[in-house]
This record gives structure tokens, sequence and C-alpha cells, in this order.
């Protein structure tokens, strides 16, 4: 549809108001908009329902954002993967609405919309593009084995100075992980522990 290809519709999976769990923000109320489609296909993701958009109405953003307003300062855009679509309309006009925008990206499509907080979780299976490696203000890597440190390292070395370096256990080998995780940082201090702390909260 002509009105999804230029960003003024989104087909949307689910709003909701809760707490930012992960990375910089963790523990900062904000509104969470969670756009369908992503065809990045990592086996461990939480919310494989958001893959397909088409099972994801198409919305207006006027809607959306009318929606936002009402709940909080920051907004978070997540996925599925939001880059998939043109991000310019939503986040224009979140800002004109005085909001924050935040993203939460794999980084894999081309960089659309006005960010104030740009959270990028790289994946193996499809790269970041540059710029989004250039814009991101935290680098979120998620740890499900030993191979993920040189991975983490290899992205650390793609992204800005000032960028903030998170390391991200995957949900289900948390317990595995987490000594490594430790001890890792220990090691390296350039890099902070991020854990999902809205599932140890039971909120969404
Ligand atoms: C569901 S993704 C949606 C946004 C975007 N597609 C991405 O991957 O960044 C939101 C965040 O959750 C992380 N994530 C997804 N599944 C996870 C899991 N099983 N354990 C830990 N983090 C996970 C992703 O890496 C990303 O940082
Ligand atoms: N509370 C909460 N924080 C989050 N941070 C990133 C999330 C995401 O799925 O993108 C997420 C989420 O789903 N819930
Ligand atoms: S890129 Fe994000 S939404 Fe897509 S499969 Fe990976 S974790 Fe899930
Ligand atoms: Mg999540």
């Amino acid at each position: 549809m002509e009105l999804v290809e230029k960003g003024e519709m989104l087909p949307l999976m689910e709003e909701f108001y809760t707490i930012q769990g992960e990375g910089h923000h963790t523990g900062t109320a904000a509104y969470f908009i969670r756009v369908g489609g992503c065809d990045v296909g990592c086996h461990w993701c939480d919310v494989k329902e958001s893959w397909n958009a088409e099972t994801h109405p198409p919305t207006e953003i006027t809607s959306i954002v009318d929606n936002a307003v009402k709940y909080a300062n920051t907004i978070v855009i997540t996925g599925g993967e939001p880059l998939t679509w043109n991000m310019d309309p939503l986040t224009q006009r979140l800002k004109e609405r005085g909001l924050k925008t935040h993203i939460e990206t794999s980084g894999a499509y081309p960089l659309t919309g006005v960010w104030d907080w740009i959270c990028l979780s790289p994946k193996k299976m499809k790269l970041p593009k540059e710029e989004v490696y250039n814009a991101a203000d935290e680098l979120k890597v998620i740890v499900y084995n030993q191979h993920d440190f040189k991975f983490a390292e290899e992205q650390a070395a793609k992204v800005s100075e000032s960028c903030e370096l998170y390391l991200q256990p995957e949900w289900s080998r948390r317990e595995k992980m987490m000594p490594e995780i430790v001890d890792y940082v220990m090691t390296h201090p350039k890099w902070k522990i991020s854990l999902q702390t809205h599932k140890y909260l039971n909120i969404p």
C-alpha cells in the first residue's frame, strides 16, 4: 500500500506504556510502539509474532501519535524491525508534539527518522548499515554463546567513540552466560551489562 511505503501508515502490532527494561534508559517510563515486520530471523527472537507484517493492520500514524502523547515523554519505537519502514513521518510527528524518540533496531535497513536515542543491537545474519553504526548512541550485543564476545568487539570497532557498549544475555541462556558476561565486563570494563529487567519484574 502506498501510504505504508511513505510511512504515513505502519503495520502496528501493539502499543503499551511500561518501563524501559534494557540498556542506558533502564528504569525510565516509556510508551512502546511495536511495528510489525522483520526478516532478520534471529532464532532466539522473543517476539517472533512480529515478523509477518501482513498479520498486523496498517495503522494511521496520526492515531498512533494521538495515543502516545497521553502517556509519556519518551516513546520507544521497536518491532519487528522498525527500519523496515520509513520512520520519517512518525518521528517528525512525535517531535512536533514535544516527545523524545527512541529506537530499538538491528540497523539492517537504511536509517530513517529523527531520533533522540538510537539503540543498535546488531545481528550476524544481517549486519547494520554504515550510517546506523555512526549514529548509534548505544550498542547492545546479545550474548547467546562464547562466540558473541568476539562479535561484540568487532561491532564495537564500528560505532562512534561516544557510543555506550552493553552486553545483554539472551534470555534462555542467562544462567549459563551471566557468569561469563560478568567476568568479561570486569576484564573489559568499557562494556556494561544490560539485563531484560522487565522480564524479572513481570511487566511488558
Ligand atoms: C525484539 S527486538 C526489536 C528491535 C530490533 N528488531 C532489534 O533486534 O534490535 C528488541 C530488542 O530485544 C533484543 N532481544 C530479542 N530477543 C531477545 C532474547 N531472547 N534475549 C535477549 N534479548 C533479546 C533484541 O536484540 C533487541 O535489542
Ligand atoms: N519493558 C520493555 N523494555 C524493552 N526494551 C526493549 C524492548 C523491545 O522489545 O524492544 C522492550 C520490551 O519489550 N519491554
Ligand atoms: S532483528 Fe529484532 S525483531 Fe528481528 S528477529 Fe532479530 S531480535 Fe527479532
Ligand atoms: Mg522486548
